[in-house]
């Protein structure tokens, strides 16, 4: 099944005898939209209630399926639509976890008072030891101010929270990292730093998420010069690994030598310099932005890169487009050349959809949602973590896009982030050269 935008859950009840429930798939495929779980509420002598996953493109094509299935009549009745995305974040998506098992005094004392104060007393004469005895070294802050959740732009942490409990999830699930939320509430650079660096002592690395342009770049140096423990900006150097990871394969499936491709970066912020950055170094020779801030420009020139003032002029001369500007379906269908590889990252709606740039001539064309740092920000803090490192390094992080361009199957772009190997071969790979 292809991705879609919209899923819902739809309670169906049809009569108990053959073909019913194939009408209404029927009814579900006409309209367009594609079946996911169908589960069985109950089944009775004349009627079978189901609970029906639909996903769908947008709200028009939901609506047809709705309507789809109200037409069929002969007993068939859609009871209720429920939003499973929503349903899902009931009661948010992540908690805080004993290890420890607490069921007779002995294990309260264990644990608890007066046990714990042996603990302490350890830690406080070799403060090394609060690696081994306490989270702090499994342990992720993921730091945002709210200010560029995904492509919504300036929604706040609150509203931001919801994408930081992902990544949260996404640590524990994919490398067994404790990912705690922490929401800033001040934008103020100055402030965004002394904060992290007064509550760094209980975490092993900090994730800086969704923090906008160009206030990030100033947070995540100082907090890297500052703190002797991993930090990293998941939107400029997560984004560039996996940026670069998927360049390389392109560049591979589609024969082009990357020494002599030309990449057009559109949008030039947080994500799209670091790519930049990481492309030149990786030794792309002519690497073109477009942004519609001078201010963004001028950092690409700061660090040897040309600019264009047109979009159209980029998308004519490079091989290998790359967006993230937020802007939902900046790229037109007519700018898109033949053979071009386009990746519109932009989440949660990319610059132009993957199946528009291939039907209008891409040789390969991608989304944010494939081409994640989901696929690279896991693994590298394990991977430094493990190393115990004070710092992510720019061998670190090439290293890692070389370990998922490597564990990418033939014909795709990147691997699929479900594959457990490619946390893991991260993982190794930022371990190794820390
Ligand atoms: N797929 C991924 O893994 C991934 C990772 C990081 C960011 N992103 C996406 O990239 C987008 C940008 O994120 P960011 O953190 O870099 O934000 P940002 O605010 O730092 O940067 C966005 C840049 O785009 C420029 N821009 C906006 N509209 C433009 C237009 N019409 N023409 C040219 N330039 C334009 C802005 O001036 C800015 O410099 C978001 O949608 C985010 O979801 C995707
Ligand atoms: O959150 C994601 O899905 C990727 C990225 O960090 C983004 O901001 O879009
Ligand atoms: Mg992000």
């Amino acid at each position: 099944m292809a991705d879609r935008n919209i899923i819902r859950s739809l309670v169906v009840e049809t009569p108990s005898f053959p073909g019913n429930l194939g009408k209404v798939a029927t009814a579900i495929g006409l309209s367009g939209g594609d079946i996911g779980d169908i589960e069985t509420v109950k089944v009775g002598v004349a009627s079978t209630l189901r609970n029906i996953t639909v996903h769908c493109d947008d709200e028009e094509q939901l609506e047809q399926v709705l309507d789809g299935i109200r037409r069929l009549g002969d007993g068939i009745r859609l009871h209720a639509v429920s939003d499973d995305v929503l349903r899902a974040h009931e009661g948010g998506k992540i908690r805080m976890k004993s290890r420890l098992d607490i069921r007779s005094l002995a294990d309260l004392r264990r644990v608890y008072t007066p046990g714990v104060a042996d603990v302490c007393r350890e830690i406080h004469k070799d403060p090394e030891k609060a690696r081994h005895y306490t989270s702090i070294a499994n342990t992720v802050a993921i730091v945002t101010d709210g200010t560029a959740i995904l492509g919504l732009g300036d929604i706040g942490p609150v509203a931001g929270l919801p994408v930081m409990e992902g990544k949260a999830a996404l640590l524990d699930r994919f490398v067994g990292i404790s990912g705690i939320p922490i929401l800033l509430s001040t934008q103020d650079p100055e402030e965004m730093v002394r904060t992290v660096k007064n509550i760094a002592p209980g975490f092993g690395g900090i994730l800086l998420e969704d923090i906008s342009s160009p206030r990030c770049f100033e947070v995540e140096e100082r907090l890297k010069r500052e703190l002797d423990i991993p930090v990293m900006h998941d939107d400029q150097h997560g984004t560039a690994v996996v940026t670069l990871a998927a360049v390389i394969t392109a560049g591979q499936n589609a024969g082009v030598n990357l020494k002599n491709a030309v990449v057009g970066q559109i949008g030039l912020g947080a994500a799209g310099l670091a790519i930049c950055r990481m492309l030149m170094d990786y030794g792309v020779k002519q690497v073109i932005g477009a942004d519609k801030s001078t201010k963004a420009k001028e950092r690409l020139w700061n660090i040897g890169g040309e600019t264009v003032d047109g979009l159209e002029e980029l998308m004519e001369r490079a091989d290998i487009v790359v967006a993230t500007t937020g802007v939902s379906g900046l790229i037109r269908e007519e700018w898109v050349q033949k053979g071009q590889v386009i990746l519109a990252l932009s989440n949660p709606k990319p610059e132009i959809e993957p199946d528009v740039a291939r039907r209008a001539g891409a040789a390969y064309a991608a989304d944010g949602r494939s081409v994640n740092n989901l696929l690279g920000f896991p693994g590298i803090f394990r991977g430094a973590l493990n190393a115990h490192a004070k710092k992510i390094t720019r061998q670190m992080l090439v290293a890692a896009a070389i370990a998922i361009a490597e564990c990418t199957k033939e014909g795709d772009l990147v691997p699929h982030p479900l594959d457990p190997k490619v946390h893991q071969a991260v993982a190794r790979a930022v371990e190794k050269h820390a």
